[in-house]
């Protein structure tokens, strides 16, 4: 999913085709709450800051056709020690189709390196879960 950022947000355009498929032509909740968890995580780039989804809550109010432009838009809302509070909305034309909060914890670079696969460089650069 490409993503901008745009005055402290980030935005994403998105069209979900068959794969993420749930009922008959309508979209997954499972891939809408991705969708949104992945831009929380342009959020974090955006912020230098390491940290992971700890919790997510999406509310679907209304169901998301296949094959149709989305648009979505997410901002941290909150900081509270190593917790970072999200938001996030997906919409399609000019209504709210999903809406997205989330809390993520700061955590250190090294949480990532444990998987074995390398980080982008920059990440090093950043201040870890120890950052105020
Ligand atoms: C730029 C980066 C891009 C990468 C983005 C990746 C996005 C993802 O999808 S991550 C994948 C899904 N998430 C995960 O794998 C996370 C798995 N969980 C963990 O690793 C750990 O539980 C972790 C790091 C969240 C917290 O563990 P730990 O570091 O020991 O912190 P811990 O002391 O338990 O918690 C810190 C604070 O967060 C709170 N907290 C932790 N988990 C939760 C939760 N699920 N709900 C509410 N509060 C929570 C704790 O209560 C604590 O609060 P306080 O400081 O007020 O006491």
């Amino acid at each position: 999913m490409q993503m901008q950022a745009v005055d402290g947000e980030v935005h994403a355009d998105l069209t979900l085709d068959g794969r993420m498929e749930g009922a008959p032509g309508l979209a997954h909740g499972g891939a809408i709450a991705a969708a949104l968890d992945d831009l929380f995580g342009g959020v974090l780039v955006l912020l230098e800051t390491p940290a992971v989804t700890a919790r997510l809550n999406v509310e679907y109010r209304l169901p998301v056709p296949l094959h149709t432009p989305l648009h979505l838009v997410a901002r941290c809302t909150a900081t509270e020690g190593r917790k970072l509070h999200m938001a996030g909305t997906m919409s399609a034309g000019e209504a709210i189709v999903a809406e997205a909060s989330a809390m993520f914890v700061r955590v250190e670079i090294a949480h990532f390196e444990a998987s074995g696969v390398p980080v982008p460089d920059a990440w090093r650069s950043w201040g870890g879960a120890a950052r105020g």
